[in-house]
Parts: C-alpha cells; sequence; structure tokens
C-alpha cells in the first residue's frame, strides 16, 4: 500500500481486540496511515471506529496484533477530540485550553502565548476570559479544538467531533478544521457517521463492516486542496460521496 516509500507514520499489524465481557470489537485491522494524512473512518455504529481510536491514543491495548510508530512521540504527540466538548465549567476558556500545557510543565509565559495564538485561529480570540456555559456548541467545540492542538501534536484523534452540531455550523467547523491541518500538517484520524463530511475532509476514506470490526474498504479521495463550499457541487466530490457509500452499503450486506 505504501509501496517503497518513507515508513508510515504510524501502522495497525493484525490488531484483534476481544473485550473481557466476550465482545470481538476489532478483528485483524491493518492499517498503515502515512505522515500527514488525513483518514476519513466511517461505518455503522458498534463497527469499532471509536475502538480503533482508542487503540491508537494507547487507552486500550490490543488482544493480538500491534501498532507501531515511526519514530517516538513526544508528550502531547496525540490530541484528541470527542463529540462532547469535556470543557472544564468552572474554568475560563483560556484555562481549559491551556490545561495540557500545564500538564506538561510548559513555563507559564509560553503557554499563555501559545493559546492566546491558537485561540484567535479558531475565531475564539474575544472568548479567553468566558466560561464554557457563555459558548454555544459550536465555540465550545472550537474550544476543545483548540485544546487538543495547544501540544502542537503529530497527530489528532477526532470522534464524530461535530456530530451535535447544525449543519451550517459544522460546514464552517469542517473548513476550519481543513485550514488548520494544512497549516500545522499534523495526521488526522476523523470518525464521522457521515459519508459526506468525511469526503469533505480527508484524503482517504476507510469503510468499516461490523461484528466482526473490520476495514471493509480503503479509498483514496484524490479531490484537491483546499476544499471549500464550491467542492460541495462539484461532481467529482458527488461521485467520491457515491463511491464511499456504496463501499458502506456492501460493507453492510455483508454483515447482515
Ligand atoms: N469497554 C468495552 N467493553 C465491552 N464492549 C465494548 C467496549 N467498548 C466498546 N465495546 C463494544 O465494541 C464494539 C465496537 O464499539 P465502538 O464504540 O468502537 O464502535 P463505533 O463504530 O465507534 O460505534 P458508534 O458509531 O456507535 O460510536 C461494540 O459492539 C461495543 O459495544
Amino acid at each position: 500500500m505504501m509501496g517503497q516509500g518513507p515508513a508510515p507514520f504510524l501502522e495497525l499489524q493484525g490488531v484483534t481486540k476481544r473485550f473481557p465481557n466476550g465482545t470481538l470489537a476489532l478483528t485483524d485491522i491493518s492499517l498503515a496511515v502515512g505522515d500527514g494524512e488525513f483518514l476519513a473512518i466511517v461505518g455503522a455504529s458498534g463497527c469499532g471506529k471509536s475502538t480503533i481510536l482508542r487503540h491508537v491514543a494507547g487507552l486500550v491495548a490490543p488482544t493480538a496484533g500491534r501498532i507501531t510508530w515511526s519514530q517516538p512521540l513526544a508528550a502531547g504527540g496525540v490530541g484528541m477530540v470527542f463529540q462532547e466538548p469535556t470543557l472544564m465549567p468552572w474554568a475560563r476558556i483560556r484555562d481549559n485550553v491551556r490545561l495540557p500545557l500545564d500538564l506538561a510543565k510548559v513555563p507559564r509565559a509560553e503557554a499563555d502565548a501559545r493559546v492566546t495564538a491558537l485561540l484567535a485561529q479558531v475565531g475564539l480570540a474575544d472568548y479567553a476570559q468566558a466560561y464554557p456555559r457563555e459558548l454555544s456548541g459550536g465555540m465550545k467545540m472550537r474550544a476543545s479544538i483548540a485544546r487538543a492542538l495547544v501540544t502542537r501534536p503529530r497527530l489528532l484523534l477526532m470522534d464524530e467531533p461535530f456530530a451535535a452540531l447544525d449543519e451550517i455550523t459544522r460546514q464552517k467547523l469542517n473548513d476550519d478544521l481543513l485550514a488548520l491541518w494544512r497549516e500545522q500538517r499534523f495526521t488526522a484520524m476523523f470518525v464521522t457517521h457521515s459519508v459526506y463530511e468525511g469526503v469533505y475532509l480527508a484524503n482517504r476514506a476507510i469503510v468499516m463492516a461490523p461484528r466482526p470490526g473490520r476495514i471493509h474498504a480503503d479509498i483514496p479521495l484524490d479531490l484537491p486542496y483546499p476544499r471549500d463550499e464550491a467542492l460541495r457541487t462539484d461532481a467529482r466530490y458527488a461521485a467520491a460521496c457515491r463511491t464511499v457509500s456504496l463501499a458502506l452499503a456492501d460493507a453492510m450486506r455483508g454483515a447482515a
């Protein structure tokens, strides 16, 4: 898959996960992720998308198989964003975003400078002093993305981050996320139920099949970047969405 090029940034080799209750969540997942790729992981509920991310984050260990990295990651090398923004309600936005730097004992002045710059990038410069309850859902998600990126991770793991947002806010966040990715060049693994969102963002779609969770298709998405609203009405975008949708339907048929 990766040819004779450089070693993949991250590789899952035959990863299988059986939880203690007997559930076989993943079976024989082999996936090489290149440095700077933007992967969309799509699949029906329960096919193991979150479990893949949790393995990559080191939150769970595989029952069999292994995960290898081209080089060891520094502290803060992996950022995570979930569907719930999980901000600390009692802390101001700037303190929420600075938390990973405080944990990494980054000097305060440097940490504050990084937080200020990142809040500006995600459009929250005017809300640094606000509390999470004063922010809309989309703004809370922006804060959550800023917190995940403040350590300058090489890898950003996102699990249905925009699912709870309205369509317009979601599209705006898609665009802003792409801008951050193009600027910071992190590798991204983005779990979504939406084929349209996955194709809009990613340069590669992993389609999963359920029971047990496995990779059904690995589809390159060759649409050019930068991507913007014009892409949504582009025939190539429609064609790519159709390819991924058909693979998804096929994955479900196999499972039925
Ligand atoms: N800690 C756990 N213990 C037991 N079973 C688990 C655990 N975590 C996940 N599972 C099971 O593993 C399977 C895969 O779950 P996972 O959450 O990875 O799927 P998913 O594709 O992310 O689903 P969704 O789209 O609904 O979030 C499911 O059957 C789930 O019930």
